[in-house]
């Protein structure tokens, strides 16, 4: 749900630039496209502003899956974190109160002792005053003792509850990261790692490889087997990516039946390998139906290829070379990979 909460009138009036720019730019006018136009054209976010002022000059220009990375990056409120951010806040100010509470005890002791030294240097004490007063030392120091012991029980159980808040939220995180079907990373994930690939190779020179893998006519196979039996087919080629997952590999799926491996310090001939390794696992499988025990239909799927260049390649062109070479995979009949070079 996209929310605007301007007035009709700045409304109408940034509404007529986007249909302005959406003829001249051939946008594809849906929800998400309209939103990000309007924050464009509003201009609250300067950074969101300056990006898209780049995408705009970039020859690649705009297009929705930009504008779902964007939205991604810029818009999207993470609610599970930001109520764990607000838990977080209460214990810590809670901490805090307990520490003033602590302070002003400790002042108050610290006073007491004071006030029987003092008394301790007046003349003509006799026995009694200094019984007295070294009862009053004594209790002050036992409440010392006890504030302490309370305080550092206090400190004690926070710092557990906050362990305990940390572990949930790492664990709300890494659910938010995974596709709940097949458990390999979302598309968040992917744009997350996309962006730190792209910033260790501006830092260190290191570079990867994108491939990205459709399975063939997977509509004609739900529309044959059913909905369920395509869910299986898809946990199934995710497990067989992962079986043999590299440790400089990272697997995503980037929506539908189609997924995405980013492969770090490998060559486009090794991810060559990589991908034809998968396209044959996958298209030697005999699969069968659990209940009927009878053989289905061999799947198969397309792979295209990028590298990345980099100095001039950002997460929109090294996705949109990987995906022009998987385009040419389907359309030279599929069950194929193609890398860039092969173009
Ligand atoms: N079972 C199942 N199907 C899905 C899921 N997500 C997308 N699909 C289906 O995947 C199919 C994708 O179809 P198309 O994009 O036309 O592509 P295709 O039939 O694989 O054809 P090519 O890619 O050209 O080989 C659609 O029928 C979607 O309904 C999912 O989570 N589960």
């Amino acid at each position: 749900m996209y929310r605007i909460q301007d007035s009709p009138k700045v409304a109408l009036r940034l509404f007529q630039y986007i249909k302005a720019a959406f003829e001249e730019q051939d946008i594809n006018p849906i929800p998400l496209n309209y939103y990000l136009w309007y924050q464009y054209y509003k201009g609250d976010n300067p950074q969101f502003r300056q990006e898209m002022d780049a995408i705009l000059k970039d020859e690649m220009g705009y297009s929705d899956r930009i504008g779902r990375r964007l939205y991604n990056d810029y818009f999207a409120v993470d609610t599970t974190t930001s109520e764990f951010d607000k838990a977080l806040r209460r214990l810590i100010n809670l901490m805090v109160k307990k520490i003033h509470v602590w302070n002003e005890k400790l002042d108050t002791h610290s006073h007491e002792l004071e006030d029987s030294t003092a008394r301790l240097k007046e003349q003509n004490l006799n026995i009694d005053d200094v019984r007295q007063i070294t009862s009053n030392v004594l209790n002050t120091a036992n409440s010392m003792q006890q504030t302490n012991i309370e305080f550092q029980q206090a400190m004690l159980e926070n710092s557990q509850e906050i362990q305990k808040l940390r572990q949930q939220l790492l664990a709300v995180q890494t659910e938010s990261l995974q596709d709940e079907l097949t458990e390999v990373g979302n598309r968040k994930a992917l744009n997350m790692a996309m962006e730190q690939a792209l910033e260790e190779a501006k830092e260190y020179g290191t570079k990867f490889c994108l491939v990205i893998t459709d399975i063939d006519h997977f509509k004609k196979f739900n529309d044959t087997y059913g909905h369920l039996i395509g869910d299986s087919v898809l946990r199934y080629f995710a497990k067989v990516i992962k079986r043999n997952q590299g440790s400089n590999e990272q697997i995503f799926r980037y929506g539908g039946e189609e997924f995405v491996l980013i492969l770090k310090n490998t060559t486009l001939q090794e991810a060559y390998q990589r991908a034809e390794d998968l396209r044959n696992q996958v298209s030697s499988a005999h699969l069968k139906l659990k209940n009927s025990n009878q053989e289905i239909k061999m799947i198969t799927a397309s792979f295209g290829i990028a590298e990345l260049q980099p100095e001039q390649d950002n997460q929109d062109s090294i996705f949109a070379r990987a995906d022009k070479a998987l385009y040419q995979a389907k359309r030279e009949g599929r069950n194929r990979v193609i890398t860039e070079q092969d173009e």
